[in-house]
């Protein structure tokens, strides 16, 4: 391969690298993102010998060797008493290892003993059942029904039938055992349940404890509150209005994200593709190594969704690309499935483009669907744009076209792409997809990017009045401010002034390119901004018994070891917190070292469970 192509593929886009002159290509002529894409296609098509999209050096495919090889670090893990690393490591020998194939056996088969080891029996039967289905080697099967009654035993915690009968299942096939390890084996089934170890199962993950109820008041948006709406002004753009007083801890949104993916290799292998959940006892895409997911269910619905397509193209992608590239991918692909034909995307998107209303362009059959691609399609706005930009575009369409048969069959060339009616449409769309990732893309936690469009909709204050929880796929928004009737609700987009002073904060906005005149930046409040607001000292609370017990609970937890707490007592104290600031925001107004000194506490709980 040409060695430009190779930087080009391989580090498909950060390309700053000298040996490509960027500044060379004007793409300032260009009316559209078409034809900034085919600017970047004519650069490429120099190439004769484009990407190889079918060599497998590129494309990670099923392989019993490598599935082996998990299977083998897996065992180690094991061994070392890892019981998680165990799991992932067969984990990713699952998503290896070819269809019913004896490393696909063997995989579940010993996940299940790991599973095992971590508490998680459901999870360990459920893999039981897989390894006996596919096939598992008969000198080992009296050790998985043996493991299926501890299991069982484990669950119900008797000598239940099923129990029974998977001790008799595991003395049928002892004979099959060599002498050794039959003998241990045969030992455990004589004495059981004695001698067993059972642990108490694993804890599956706190945060989602901190997410609310999703708000079911808005009939025009759903997921967000019924106390808000969203307004237009030349002044604001678009943006985000009370309609109602709302108190401190009132629930503003609770939306999944539009599209999300986690960019991470090993976080492929422990969260579900479809629901995000983590997945322990996960099954694999029949095709490509890349995800994993709950089950049968979420399989299907992620191919259904956009999987179909995105199979072949992120086997391609992942490994070169950084995340926001996925996640144009992924806007495209969700734009095109939403449709049905290109003839109708285009139809579509013509639609939207003929609105002039801006708040209007964002709804589809008169309701704000966050689950349609108008939510998203609606949030372009211009920016800066660059060669650069209009390459990696290019180079998205191409594995696209190169791997799927999209356009009618595959297209390998980047010539063939320039001659191609829907390519260059897509080329279009993908540029455009590409410029709305950069902008509203959000990082998340664990290497996670997602765009979720009515978040988007929301102006940044560096003294927001709300509280971002972020889940995997989920995003909420939480008042930490009263907020009244008609007044702007802002979020964070990442620097508040307690962090930041005004200079940093307006800095970093700068490569979103705008200035933030958020309050704090008005003011130049900064990190100790807050000890100059007024104080009332807690003369008020000695009038009011219940606030003054809530403080005195607060005031002690401050002085414990928050990081340890139990997440019941965390959100227990996240309520006291939020009656407080209600409390202090009615009787002395907003700002004050005591409102302050309780969101710094806030933060601080909210992180520790983060
Ligand atoms: C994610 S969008 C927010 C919604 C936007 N107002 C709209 O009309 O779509 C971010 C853009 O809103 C504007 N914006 C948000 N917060 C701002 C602030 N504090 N000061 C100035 N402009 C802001 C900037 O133009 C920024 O690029």
């Amino acid at each position: 391969m040409d060695k430009e192509i190779e930087i080009i593929s391989r580090y498909n886009i950060r390309i700053n690298d000298s040996r490509i002159n960027m500044e060379s290509y004007d793409i300032s002529c260009a009316k559209n993102d078409e034809e900034r894409v085919k600017i970047a296609l004519q650069y490429l098509s120099r190439y004769e010998n484009p990407i190889d999209y079918s060599h497998k050096s590129i494309i990670q495919c099923k392989s019993a060797t490598i599935a082996s090889e998990h299977i083998e670090k897996g065992n180690k893990a094991y061994q070392s008493l890892s019981w998680r690393d165990s799991v992932c490591q067969y984990t990713k020998a699952v998503s290896y290892a070819e269809i019913s194939s004896k490393e696909l056996a063997r995989a579940y088969g010993n996940r299940s003993a790991a599973l095992y080891e971590c508490g998680l029996y459901d999870d360990s039967l459920i893999d039981i059942e897989r390894a006996l289905k596919i096939g598992y080697n008969d000198d080992i099967k009296a050790k998985l029904y043996a493991r299926r009654a501890k299991c069982i035993y484990a669950l119900e915690k008797k000598m239940t039938p099923e129990v029974i009968k998977a001790i008799a299942d595991a003395r049928k096939w002892l004979e099959k055992m060599n002498s050794i390890k039959k003998k241990l084996l045969m030992n455990i089934l004589d004495e059981f349940p004695k001698n067993l170890s059972i642990k108490k199962p694993l804890t599956k993950n706190n945060i989602s404890k901190l997410i609310p109820k999703i708000p079911n008041d808005n009939p025009k948006i759903p997921g967000v509150s019924g106390a808000i709406t969203l307004k237009y002004s030349q002044e604001h753009g678009r943006h985000v209005v009370a309609t109602k007083d709302i108190n401190v801890g009132e629930v503003i949104m609770v939306q999944k994200s539009y599209a999300y993916i986690h960019n991470n290799a090993d976080f492929y292998y422990k969260y579900c593709a479809n629901c995000c959940k983590d997945v322990f006892a996960g099954i694999p895409c029949h095709q490509c190594v890349n995800v994993i997911y709950c089950d049968e269910n979420c399989r299907d619905e992620d191919w259904r969704e956009y999987h179909d397509i995105e199979c072949s193209v992120i086997s391609a992608m992942i490994g070169n690309v950084i995340s926001q590239n996925l996640l144009t991918l992924r806007l495209t692909v969700k734009a095109y499935k939403e449709a049905g034909t290109f003839e109708k995307l285009q139809e579509n998107i013509r639609k939207i483009n003929e609105i002039n209303d801006p708040i209007l362009k964002l709804f589809t059959n008169d309701v704000f669907d966050p689950t349609k691609f108008a939510s998203v399609y609606s949030l372009w706005k211009t920016a800066t744009i660059s060669f650069q930009d209009a390459l990696i575009s290019a180079l998205i369409l191409h594995s696209l076209a190169a791997t799927t048969e999209i356009f009618g069959k595959k297209i390998t060339t980047f010539k063939q792409l320039l001659k191609n009616k829907w390519a260059k449409f897509m080329s279009g769309l993908i540029m455009t997809n590409h410029r709305i990732i950069s902008l509203n893309g959000t990082p998340g936690a664990a290497y996670s990017f997602y765009v979720n469009p009515f978040w988007c909709l929301f102006n940044n204050s560096c003294d927001p009045s709300t509280l971002s929880v972020n889940y995997k796929n989920v995003n909420a928004l939480i008042a930490v401010q009263r907020i009244k009737k008609g007044e702007q609700i802002f979020i964070t987009y990442g620097p508040e002034f307690l962090m930041f002073n005004t200079n940093e904060r307006r800095n970093h906005f700068k490569k979103c390119e705008f200035w933030c005149e958020c309050v704090a930046c008005i003011r130049n409040w900064g990190p100790d901004s807050h000890l100059t607001f007024p104080s009332y000292g807690v003369s008020d609370l000695l009038k009011n018994p219940e606030m003054g017990n809530k403080m005195l609970i607060i005031s002690n937890y401050n002085k414990s070891e928050i990081f340890l707490s139990d997440i019941d007592v965390k959100l227990k104290m996240i309520q006291h917190i939020y009656d407080l600031l209600n409390f202090f925001q009615s009787t002395h107004g907003y700002p004050t070292q005591e409102i302050f000194a309780l969101r710094i506490l806030l933060n601080r709980i909210v992180l520790s469970i983060c």
